[in-house]
């Protein structure tokens, strides 16, 4: 089976080869061959054993899902092709939508595939509980995906490794730094500091402006402080750089690579998709790697690259998730000017206007507490988290889920859940307050940092560096729309992060401190 490409034209060079062919295959995989007025692209027999291995694959994947329906009782689903899975899912812009309108035909529990990863997908509270913290670790490991292992040096992540015994270490350890570096005043010295840089830049924007800049430095400060014990400038290069890679990774990291679907590609040619994200990946890496060889007397407990991940974890994943949400509570309160003020009043009322929020105020803020957990139901920025996989053979919502199985956490549906949320669209924080106004119970549906064994590490962080920032902006300026802008918040962003649509605000300073 010789796959031809053929072109009645002089010979030609790899240069002139069509964009489309190029896009796929690389230089070394392409013999160029003339034949008079012919030029044959004749594609090396490397690939020519990828095809004919896909075609075994699809018939192996279609006997092995053949053997497990009939071994298993496992969820109902929609149909998948052997090795494609779901085109829906595919073509999805967000996979928390086709997830839910899944979860609508199917039941909360179901199955589909994407690629030729079958996943179970929980879309309501009670599996959810059932599987995370009801089923102690079953569910605890992470699926094996090839990219991830290589973007993460073999799985040394915390994120992304699997529950081992030197996991559980990892994560112990990196918790219990984090918890001793809350211990202290350090959250908030290094937040004033940074907040006393951004803020009067922001006074000094003309008319209407996206605040995103300055949201990132406010969150990147706060976690090189916790990593490096340093802060930077907004005009730092290395802060820029980072920012602008992290954006596009995850821009392009998107619902994946064709690679892991068809693993075999990796050792063949990858796509420039791929090949993009690893540069910017390694990139990444590197000014962690930097930074991290300028601080390396003081980390020299574990293993290099176990550190250097937990360090790009902590980067990673505590730097989009924090910033998109700060993104979505500006963008709500500007376009909710009545639970702005009143977020204002309280914290008129209870910080004063001579100095700035801190840490203990918290408690106190309970209001600003609640819209912020609104805003965090309502832009749930991690809307599908991060996908888990099966220990064992266990089981969920009745339904039998072999050993291995990917599971997603479609936290976007518990959060939208009409069983649980009285008009579910509504921007309403007195659902989080008792009847002295006061915080109450977390409400049953509401998880956007998950549960279990694999909860976000950083939970503890993220909350009073949000409320912080937050608390903050809120006292120093009253936020507005431009005039004629919609002031329904719409989702942007791909894959697994989601964010605000492109936005701009105007701010007007409350004349306090
Ligand atoms: C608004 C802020 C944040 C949200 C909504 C959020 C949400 C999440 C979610 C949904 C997960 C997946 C949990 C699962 O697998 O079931 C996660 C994991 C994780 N998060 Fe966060 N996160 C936030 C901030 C942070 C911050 C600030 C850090 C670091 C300081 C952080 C570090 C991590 C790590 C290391 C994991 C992987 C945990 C594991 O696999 O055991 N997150 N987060």
């Amino acid at each position: 089976m010789t796959a031809y490409i053929v072109r009645l034209e002089e010979r030609i060079t790899y240069k002139e080869i069509p964009g489309i062919v190029k896009r796929v295959f690389l230089p070394e995989h392409l013999d160029v061959l003339s034949r008079g007025r012919i030029t044959v692209i004749r594609i090396l027999p490397e690939i020519e054993k990828f095809l004919i291995r896909t075609r075994k694959e699809c018939y192996t994947q279609f006997y092995q899902r053949s053997i497990q329906r009939w071994k298993y009782n496992l969820p109902p689903g929609p149909f998948c092709w052997p090795l494609i899975g779901s085109y829906e899912v595919i073509q999805a812009k967000f996979l928390h939508e086709i997830f839910v309108k899944y979860a609508k035909k199917y039941g909360p529990v179901f199955t589909v595939s994407l690629g030729p990863y079958q996943m179970v997908v929980l879309n309501d509270i009670n599996s959810v509980t059932e599987a995370l913290v009801k089923s102690k670790a079953d569910f605890a490991n992470r699926p094996s995906i090839h990219s991830v292992h290589m973007f993460t040096e073999e799985s040394k992540d915390i994120a992304f490794a699997n529950y081992t015994p030197t996991w559980k270490l990892h994560r112990k350890i990196a918790g219990k730094a984090l918890r001793q570096y809350l211990a202290g005043n350090r959250l908030e010295d290094v937040l004033h500091a940074s907040m006393k840089k951004c803020l009067p830049l922001m006074d000094k924007e003309n008319g209407a402006f996206n605040p995103e800049k300055y949201i990132d430095l406010m969150v990147f400060n706060i976690l090189t402080a916790v990593c490096f014990g340093e802060s930077v400038e907004l005009d730092d290069p290395e802060f820029i750089k980072f920012m602008k890679l992290s954006k596009e990774a995850n821009e392009m990291v998107g619902k994946g690579f064709v690679e892991d679907m068809f693993p075999i590609m990796y050792k063949i040619w990858t796509t420039n998709k791929y090949r993009t994200v690893a540069k910017t990946m390694n990139e990444l890496i590197s000014i962690i790697k930097r930074k991290f060889e300028e601080h390396e007397e003081t980390f020299n407990i574990v293993i290099r690259k176990h550190l250097r991940q937990t360090v790009f974890d902590i980067f990673s994943a505590g730097i989009d998730t924090s910033r998109v949400t700060l993104g979505f509570a500006v963008r709500y309160m500007a376009g909710l000017p009545e639970i702005q003020s009143k977020v204002q009043e309280e914290i008129d009322r209870v910080v004063g206007k001579d100095r700035l929020p801190t840490v203990k105020d918290r408690e106190n803020l309970s209001y600003t507490e609640a819209t912020l957990h609104e805003v965090m139901r309502l832009g749930t920025a991690v809307p599908v988290g991060l996908p888990h996989s099966t220990i064992c053979d266990t089981r969920v919502g009745g339904y039998d889920v072999p050993k291995d199985t990917m599971v997603m956490i479609n936290h976007w549906a518990l959060h939208h859940d009409p069983r649980y949320w009285k008009e579910e669209e509504k921007f309403d924080p007195t659902r989080y307050l008792d009847e002295n106004g006061k915080l109450g119970m977390k409400p049953e549906s509401w998880l956007p940092f998950s549960a279990g064994r694999r909860v976000c590490l950083g939970e503890t962080v993220a909350k009073p560096e949000l409320h912080l920032i937050f608390a903050t902006i809120m006292q120093r300026f009253k936020i507005t729309l431009p005039e004629g802008t919609n002031p329904k918040v719409e989702l942007g962003g791909s894959g697994g992060i989601t964010i605000p649509a492109p936005y701009k605000i105007i701010v007007k300073e409350r004349n306090i401190i």
